[in-house]
This record gives C-alpha cells, structure tokens and sequence, in this order.
C-alpha cells in the first residue's frame, strides 16, 4: 500500500488528518467538559456555570461534526481519486500494451484488477485515511485524559484491553480465512456466470440448460454458504465490543463509587472516566479492523501495481526513422521467424516475401498454419525473433509505432465491432471521413445494400461487439472500415470466410480499381478467395511450403493441390 502514497494528493491527506485531529481534540472535551459540569455545575448549584459550559459544550459539538465532516470529504475524495488515478493509468497502460502483455495478463484478470481489486483499495485506503488516523489518536488521547483524571482507576485497561483484543483476535481468526475463500468463490461465481452468458447459444443448442442451471445454483449455494458463515461469526464482534465495555463500566462504578464514598473522586470524574474508556475500547476495535482488512487491501495493490510496473516489450525508437517514400509502397519479410512467448516451437520461420505497390499477395494454409501470426506482424503487434520486415525499406522496429499503423488497413479475423453507429466505426480509423467515403468503402465490400436498407442508413446502433449482425455482415463493415483508412497496405485477416462464393468474388473484384496504388495482403483458408492474387503463399506448420501464382501451385505444390482437392473439384477451377 505504501506505493501508492505517489498516486495521492499529499495536500489531501494533510486536510484529512488535520480535520481528523479537530474532530479528535472535541471529542476528547466532551468528557472533561460533562464531568465538569456534574461537579462545580449540578454538584453546587450553580447555574451559570451549567449554561456556560453548555454553551462550550455545542460549540465543541459543532466544531467535532464539522471536522468529522471535512475529514470524510477529504477522505472520500481522496480515496476516490486514488481510484479514478488507478484506473485512468491502467487503461492507458493496457490500452498501449503489445500483444505479448495481453496474452501474459489474460483479458479477465485485467477487468478484474482495473475494477474489483482497484475498489478494495479504494475501501482500504478510505479506512486508513478516517480509523488509522483517528483510533491511535483517540486511544493516546483518551487514555492521557483518563490518566491525568484518575490514576487510580487506570489499572481497568490492564483487564479489560487485553480481554477485548484477545476476543477481536478470536474472531478475526476465524472469519479471515472465511473471508478468503469468499474472494476466491466470487471469481467462480463470476465465472460460471460469465461462461453461462457467452455461452448461452450452445448451452441452448446442446440443451444444457438444466446442468448449467445446477452448475449455477452450486456455486452461488457455495457463495452463500461461506458468506454466511463469515459473517455469523463477524456478528460476534459487536457483542464482544459490548462486552467489554459493559465490564469496563462495572469496573469503573464498582471501584469507582468506592472512591466516590471515600472523597477520594468525583462523580463527574467517574463520569468522563467511563466515556475515556469507552473511545480507548471503540478505537481498540477500529484499529483491529483496519490491520485485518489491511492486507486484503496490500494484496489487491500488488496486483494493480503489477500491470502499472510492466514494462512494454514494443516500444518506439528514441531516434525513430520516417516512412519518408510514401509514393512507392512495398512491404517486405526478410527471413522472418518468430516464437510466442513460452513457446517452445516457433510459430513462423524463415518467412521471406516482397510486395509491391498494386499487388496482391494471398496467403493460405491449414488450421494453425501460422496465418494470422503473420498478419500480426506487420502492424508490429508482436516483434520478430529473427530476421526483418520492412516497410518502404525501413525495418518496422525503426519507426514509430503510429506512424507505421497509419499506413496499414487491418481488417482482422474476429470482425469486432464497436458500440455506437455504423458511421462512427466507421471513422474509426480515418475521423475525418465523409459519408461519401464510408459509402462507397461499403460499396466495394458488398455491404452498401444491407446498410441502405436498415432505417436510419449510417446512423443505425451497433450493439456491443456488432451483436446486432450477422457474421457476414459483420465482416463486410470490418472490411468497409479498413477501406475507409485508404492504406497504403492492407491486411485482410481471414476476413472473407463468412462470405458466400458470390459476394466473396464480387468483393475481390470491386477491390482490384479501389486498390491499385495499395500492397493488399489476403489471408484465406478458401482456394477460392486466393485464386487471383499476384502471388500466393502455402504455409505449413509456420513454414513456407509453396511461392507463386495459382497456376504455378496447381500444377507443382502438392500441398496446395491437397487443399484444393479437399475444397473444390480440380476441373472446376
Ligand atoms: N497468443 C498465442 N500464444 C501462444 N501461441 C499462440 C498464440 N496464438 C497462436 N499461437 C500458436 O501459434 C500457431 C499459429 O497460430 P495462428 O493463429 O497464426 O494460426 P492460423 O493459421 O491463423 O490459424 P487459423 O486459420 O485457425 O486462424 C498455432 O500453433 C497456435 O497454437
């Protein structure tokens, strides 16, 4: 937690505890200020005196909830604010996070991080900034007063604090690890739910309601169960609190009033005695809770500060190069392997291609081939492990990551879509478009009809992730929104394959005049979708297993006759 003192606001924190020590100093009054009043105001009768110190006894009492007050404002605001800095810098720092860092941290624990674990910060830190400061306070205040007053009743503390540490202890012990595995079964709970909404197609089409239903229900019993169990045992505390402070009475009056009969004290003293031994016990209790949620709160800061500490494995050169030669557009491989993260086989090799300016070059090959991987590389969303590509002659490394992905269309193979209108996705790329533009890039992909025919045109909602339509349509908008960019290069990943044969070559043909100052890169599984590319590519196992024309494979690649005889019948093509 200590770490994240460079996140706050050091003015902030001054105001909270500054306020928190006001309202501590009324607090500690009240007590004298009541024993005071019992004995030279009730005791003797006099009634000035009595108004007096009522008078002084509301303006303590304004002056204790106006500092409680400014100390939860300022609190609040600064734990919020701790909040909104976490989760600002985390989104930007994933929102810059290469591919090799998403697939390390994984899409779910990073939600998780930037909103569950960022909240109990946020509860932590709130709790440290009012109880932290005010109980040690309350505790040594208190407990001078009460010293100062009486001394000799002082010896209660010696009984009755330990007593009600020892049973804070008790219950802590047992309910932590309760609370512990609470946390662990939230994220199956949210798990099985999330699973269950994503999966609710398949769950239906395989008709699995009933077992996800049980599924469901087992693991929010599980929940429940530990929850109350936790809980039943934390209810404990209040009577213990309770407890104690009712001992702690009986003590102070029982020994008390001896003194009392003697002369040795004063009713009053008595009085503001118990009220010091109640604020000490409270604060007791205060401070055992922030220790027992403290770590929960340490836990949690790790994990954020775990994303902020990451260093991205893709970062621009300090002496970047320019794509000056913008005119003549090529794109080369030289040699290229490249290995994931932890994986023991690499997933490229040697892959050795140039492409200029008005070609088309296709990819194609298997399940797994390495395709996509390939696709990735060129908008340097992972490194190369060997070797070098090169964009207008300049090695991709070089140049400053916007510059570079400025040139490049990408369409990928998951057509994602974003909430909003079309026209919005569409601009995604190039803002400044016109719907001139946007028309006639839905145009050549084979998506102007469907557009047109929705009622409100460009203006008609997107759903989350384009629920709203179909994959077809789905990927003619996800290619429409590459054309709009009017790249120099384009990379249509997979982008074709929930097209039907038609559309799928009345695109390709509208993309030819669209497309004659760009170097487009098509990756297919389909024979069919490559068959006129400039130049094709067979990849195996991330290997090139076969270079050139569908002419030339046809007659001399076996592997890529083997996936044309299990696609379509030779004398067909
Ligand atoms: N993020 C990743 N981490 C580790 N290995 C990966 C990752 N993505 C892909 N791979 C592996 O790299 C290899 C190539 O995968 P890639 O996605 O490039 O294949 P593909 O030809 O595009 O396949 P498909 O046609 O099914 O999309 C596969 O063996 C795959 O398991």
């Amino acid at each position: 937690m200590t770490r994240l003192a460079k996140f706050m606001n050091p003015w902030r924190v001054f105001l909270t505890v500054l306020f928190m020590a006001v309202q501590v100093a009324g607090m500690l009054a009240m007590p004298t200020l009541t024993a005071n009043i019992i004995d030279f105001g009730v005791a003797e009768g006099n009634v000035d005196y009595i108004i007096r110190t009522g008078f002084y006894m509301l303006g303590f009492t304004l002056l204790t909830i106006l500092s409680a007050l400014l100390n939860v404002y300022f609190a609040a605001k600064e734990s919020q604010g701790l909040g909104n800095t976490l989760r600002k810098k985390i989104y930007r720092m994933v929102i810059f996070f290469t591919n090799d860092e998403l697939d390390k941290f994984g899409t779910s624990t990073l939600i998780t991080r930037s909103t569950n674990d960022i909240m109990q910060i946020q509860f932590v830190m709130m709790m440290v900034l009012r109880i932290m400061t005010l109980s040690p306070l309350l505790i040594i205040g208190a407990g001078t007063m009460a010293y100062t007053r009486e001394p000799q009743l002082a010896f209660v503390f010696i009984i009755t604090i330990p007593v009600l540490a020892a049973l804070i202890w008790f219950i802590l012990h047992f309910s932590g690890p309760l609370f512990k595995s609470m946390q662990k079964k939230t994220d199956r709970l949210n798990r099985v739910f999330r699973e269950g909404l994503t999966g609710i197609r398949v769950i239906r089409a395989f008709n699995k309601d009933e077992y996800e239903r049980e599924r469901f229900d087992e693991a929010n019993w599980d929940f429940a169960q530990t929850s109350i169990k936790a809980n039943t045992v934390m209810a404990f505390m209040m009577p213990s609190m309770v407890l104690a402070v009712s001992v702690t009475n009986i003590l102070i009056i029982w020994f008390g009033s001896q003194l009392v009969s003697t002369g040795d004290m004063q009713v009053g003293n008595m009085v503001a005695f118990m009220t010091y031994a109640m604020q000490i016990l409270i604060g007791v209790m205060n401070v055992s809770m922030v220790l027992f949620f403290l770590p929960r709160g340490q836990v949690s800061a790790e994990r954020v500060l775990e994303v902020l500490d990451t260093q991205n494995t893709i970062e621009d050169p300090e002496q970047a190069k320019h794509l000056k030669d913008t005119s003549n557009v090529s794109l080369r491989f030289d040699n290229v392997s490249f290995r994931y993260h932890g994986a023991e086989k690499s997933a490229l090799e040697n892959i050795d291609f140039t492409l200029n300016k008005g070609e088309r070059l296709a990819i194609i090959g298997g399940t797994g081939s390495g395709k996509t991987t390939l696709a990735n590389l060129i908008p340097r969303l992972y490194d190369v492990e060997r070797g070098q590509i090169k964009v207008n002659g300049v090695d991709v490394r070089d140049v400053e990551q916007g510059e570079l992905r400025r040139l490049i269309g990408f369409a990928p193979q998951k057509a994602l879509l974003f909430s909003g209108t079309i026209r919005e996705n569409m601009k995604y790329g190039k803002p400044e478009a016109t719907d001139e533009e946007i028309w006639h890039a839905l145009e050549v992909a084979q998506g102007k009809d469907f557009v047109s025919g929705l009622p409100k045109g460009l203006d008609s909602r997107v759903e989350q992730g384009g629920g709203n339509f179909s994959g077809g349509q789905r990927q003619r908008l996800s290619i429409a929104r590459a054309l709009v960019t009017k790249a120099d290069i384009l990379v249509f990943d997979d982008s074709f394959s929930a097209l039907d044969f038609k559309t799928d070559a009345r695109l390709r043909e509208a993309l030819k005049p669209d497309t004659q100052d760009a170097a487009v890169v098509i990756i297919a599984q389909r024979i069919s979708t490559v068959i006129d590319a400039d130049q094709i590519i067979v990849l195996d196992q991330g290997t090139i297993v076969g270079q050139g024309t569908h002419e030339e494979l046809k007659t001399n690649n076996p592997i890529y006759q083997e996936i044309m005889e299990s696609q379509l019948k030779g004398e067909d093509i």
